[in-house]
């Protein structure tokens, strides 16, 4: 027998389940047939929930889904109950560029907010007076002048590689046949180390121990880790707090591991004494160290110290710059690998122009490969097929509503550019699919006859646009020049045909940066060598 007590909480059990069940359904119902963003196209579940969208980015599926959605839908698909992707190039300049008379659209809190229990940063600032501020604390380490002092550095590393590589290939003894080398561990512990030495003055020495820093698991675990948390937050974000705690236990010490690991470099590096041209040398001298007040009374105290960061402001943007520095320069690297070894005719045209231009390896700088035209043209067609970053930026439209692409649209909708969509959009690119640097040549640029002649390439824009443009591009594109050329003249690369040998980038998983596999290829030393 039920006692009176008993009872009641059954009562106000199945009360509060018919309420939710309740609310649930008419959110549902509001989504489907009152909310604004109605007239756009897309699937039904997708704008009934976010848990589609939620589940897909879990999956790591998220950019190849929008994708399949765009090609089936057109330039506007609505993502999530108050989400619509884009891949119409105008959205770049309306959501990303700063537009007189408009207010800015705000980086989207879900996708870039700081992580529980971590400090601000540079990425996931607003974009303000704060947000200024830091990049231009930060940006004398990424000017040209810098760029030319870190040449040496970076030197110090691609030949190390190199010499690794070449290591491997003589040990094994098969010139004829030729090596099966897992290139994109090679490349992570290329561009780990360059950050390290940029950031910390210290390598992670994984090019010298031929092997990852045990904290380099730590941040890939980390990424996924990442992608959970922003999947709660695309679900129901007042209970992320909560949530959060929910999180596999790997997965929050892989951010707490992160986050602490990199805070004691910062320190040991803030005590060095050096005169080094690295992006913390930047920091010192822009101004130094803030008092940690100045930034958390209010704004009319925010001035003094103008162009300096706080000590947790360094250790939030520094934490994060590992990431962005780092992992997003590899894939990049394994991108274009895969495109040229499977691609063999693209190879040898990189291959000659690479050879006949230096004659030795001691003969390539950085100078000279800025002009190289069919090298650039392989990184930038890796930028549109494999953009390291291919999420869409998530953006929120301001209070008061505002337009993109002639559309007016309600403040606080979330809007992105589908980068990996709009990258591959076969209305915009001639063979979308295909690997072809040629369009990038200035002579398919002004020939009017060109098969490339109707391409959109300012909708590539894989280092994103306006304010928050990349802050590393530069050095990016530098690590790109200099490895790619020093692999197309030090070794003969040949697609592997192992397991690993395929890299199919259409079914790699990706949160907000793409999950890396081992990448097999064969390396030979040239015949001229
Ligand atoms: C191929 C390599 C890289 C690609 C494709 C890339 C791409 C991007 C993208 C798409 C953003 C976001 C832009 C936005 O929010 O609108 C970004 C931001 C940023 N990246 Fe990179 N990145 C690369 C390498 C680097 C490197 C090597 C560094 C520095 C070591 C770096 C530092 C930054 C910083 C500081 C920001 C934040 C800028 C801000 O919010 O003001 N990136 N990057």
């Amino acid at each position: 027998m039920f006692s009176l007590t008993e009872f009641s909480i059954w009562r106000a059990m199945l009360l509060a389940a018919l309420l939710s069940i309740f609310l649930v359904l008419s959110r549902i119902f509001y989504n489907l047939y009152l909310n604004p963003l109605r007239k756009f196209p897309g699937p039904v579940h997708w704008a009934a929930s976010a848990i589609p969208s939620a589940v897909s980015l879990c999956r790591g599926d998220l950019v190849h889904d929008v994708r399949k959605l765009h090609l089936k839908y057109g330039d506007i698909v609505r993502v999530g109950p108050n989400s619509l992707s884009f891949t119409n190039p105008d959205a770049l300049r309306d959501i990303m560029v700063h537009r007189p008379g408009h207010e800015t659209f705000q980086k989207d809190g879900t996708w870039w907010d700081v992580i529980p229990g971590q400090a601000e940063s540079v990425v996931s600032l607003p974009t303000g007076r704060d947000h200024a501020r830091i990049r231009r604390a930060l940006s004398a380490g990424f000017t040209e002048k810098t760029l030319i002092a870190q040449e040496s550095m970076l030197r110090k590393y691609v030949d190390l590689l190199v010499a690794k590589l070449k290591d491997i290939v003589v040990a094994e003894g098969k010139q004829d046949k030729g090596s099966i080398v897992n290139i994109a561990d090679w490349y992570n512990y290329t561009t780990f180390d360059i950050i390290g030495d940029l950031m910390f003055a210290e390598s992670f020495d994984c090019l010298r121990d031929s092997q990852y820093h045990p904290w380099i698991t730590v941040i890939f675990e980390n990424l996924r880790a990442i992608a959970y948390l922003i999947s709660i937050r695309l679900m129901y974000r007042p209970l992320e707090t909560m949530l959060f705690t929910c999180l596999p236990a790997k997965a929050t010490q892989a951010m707490d591991d992160h986050y602490s690991m990199s805070c004691k470099k910062i320190h040991r590096r803030l005590g060095l004494e050096t005169s080094r041209p690295d992006i913390m040398a930047s920091v010192l001298q822009n101004g130094g160290i803030r008092d940690e007040k100045a930034t958390m009374t209010g704004s009319k105290d925010r001035n003094p110290g103008e162009g300096s960061m706080t000590i947790n402001e360094i250790e939030g943007s520094f934490t994060t710059l590992i990431i962005a520095g780092s992992e997003t320069t590899a894939t990049s690297l394994i991108g274009s690998t895969n495109n040229l070894v499977n691609n063999p005719d693209k190879l040898k045209k990189l291959v000659d122009e690479i050879r006949g231009t230096f004659p030795t390896e001691k003969d390539i700088t950085l100078s000279q490969l800025k002009d190289l035209p069919y090298l650039n043209a392989v990184i930038s067609e890796t930028m549109r097929l494999c953009p390291p970053v291919p999420v869409g930026l998530a953006h929120l439209v301001p209070k008061g509503g505002d337009t993109v692409c002639g559309h007016w649209l309600p403040g606080g909708t979330h809007v992105s550019v589908a980068t990996y969509a709009l990258h591959r959009d076969p209305a915009r690119f001639y063979e979308s699919e295909k690997f072809l640097p040629e369009r990038w040549l200035a002579s398919s640029i002004e020939d009017s006859s060109s098969v490339f002649k109707d391409d959109v390439r300012n909708a590539v824009q894989a280092f994103g646009l306006g304010k928050r443009q990349c802050l590393g591009m530069q050095l990016a594109y530098a690590e790109l020049r200099l490895i790619l050329a020093r692999m197309a003249w030090s070794f003969d690369m040949e697609r592997a045909e192992t397991r690993d040998g395929l890299y199919p980038w259409s079914e790699l998983r990706t949160y907000q940066l793409l999950e890396k596999r081992p990448f097999d290829i064969i390396l030979r030393e040239p015949a001229s060598c």
